[in-house]
């Protein structure tokens, strides 16, 4: 579990992170977002001890980072996948990284094996693609076999494989029971991996929930309605005061109805139903709505 309690960072007059306080809970995927400098490498650095807080702490399992015996066998993390010598192989790489932590070599051989790296560990690492790279970075942060694994924009720049494969690890990592808590701006990435999250803007805490009830909380659901009566239906609709939009291919999307409403409403006239699915809404639309305010420089116009 991490506990961020009162969090404060200032750099000189700017305040990167503002009496933030969130929780992030074991055996889940937390995501972690907010609009570009809303605070989260800052306060990244701070759960791992790379930067001390103006005011305020950290807890990794009720201890600050400082505090930690042995701090890789605690908390693990992905911060920057070339944090690796280009001449160094993977296989050379994370020994290093073993031998200064204490840590037996046979750990080596064995992240290396669950993150798909064996076959190319005596390669050198410059010559690795980026999703190599990332398993890579992977594979160090779970070389203590850390409760608690930080990942910091993980999925940038990686084909939709390498986006799948990382998805199921951190869902596999957090299904063990461990606590992860990672950065994204593939929104829509995130809505599929994480099953909470924590939202900032400009350092403060905008939201912490399930992704499932800060989408519900911030978009208006709908109901996508198909009939061969479209035309009787909407008007039926539009009399009981619900806003009724025509789609092009004929649907009908309903605003303020629950689908068991529209439901009993085509029952009573006899209208026949071909589709009633009630629309969530994204979690783009969410993070718009709610981030809105936050974001540093909006863009204006065209961008020339
Ligand atoms: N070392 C530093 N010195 C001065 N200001 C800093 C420093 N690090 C961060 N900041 C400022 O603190 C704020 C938060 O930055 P931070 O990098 O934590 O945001 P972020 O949410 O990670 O952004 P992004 O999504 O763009 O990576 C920004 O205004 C940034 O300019």
């Amino acid at each position: 579990m991490i506990e961020a309690i009162s969090l404060t960072k200032r750099y000189g007059k700017t305040v990167a992170v503002d009496d933030l306080s969130f929780t992030v809970e074991p055996g889940r995927v937390t995501g972690f977002l907010g609009p570009n400098g809303a605070g989260k490498s800052t306060t990244m650095r701070m759960i791992l001890g790379l930067d001390n807080p103006t005011s305020g702490q950290v807890l990794i399992d009720g201890q600050p980072y400082a505090k930690l015996h042995r701090p890789l066998t605690k908390i693990g993390a992905l911060l920057d996948a070339n944090w690796v010598h280009p001449n160094r192989s993977a296989h050379a790489h994370l020994r290093w990284l073993a031998k200064s932590n204490g840590l037996p070599d046979q750990r080596v051989d064995d992240v290396l094996e669950m993150v798909g790296l064996s076959g190319v560990a005596k390669r050198r690492a410059g010559g690795y693609s980026l999703g190599m790279k990332q398993r890579l970075g992977i594979a160090g942060a779970l070389l203590g076999d850390p409760q608690v694994l930080l990942f910091d924009e993980p999925v940038n720049g990686l084909d939709p494989e390498g986006i799948l494969w990382i998805r199921r690890f951190m869902q596999n990592l957090a299904a063990e029971g461990r606590t992860v808590l990672v950065s994204s701006h593939l929104l829509s990435e995130m809505a599929l991996t994480a099953q909470d999250l924590v939202v900032i803007g400009r350092g403060k805490l905008i939201s912490q929930s399930t992704t499932a009830e800060f989408v519900d909380r911030s978009t208006e659901g709908t109901v996508l309605v198909r009939s061969p009566h479209a035309d009787k239906l909407g008007a039926m609709l539009v009399d009981k005061g619900f806003t009724v939009k025509a789609d092009a291919d004929g649907a009908l999307t309903v605003l303020g109805a629950s689908s068991e409403e529209i439901g009993e409403i085509a029952a009573s006239q006899n209208v026949v139903l071909h589709e009633l699915s009630p629309q969530r809404g994204s979690l783009e639309e969410a993070f718009m709505q709610l981030t809105g305010d936050a974001v540093e420089y909006h863009a204006t116009g065209t961008g020339e």
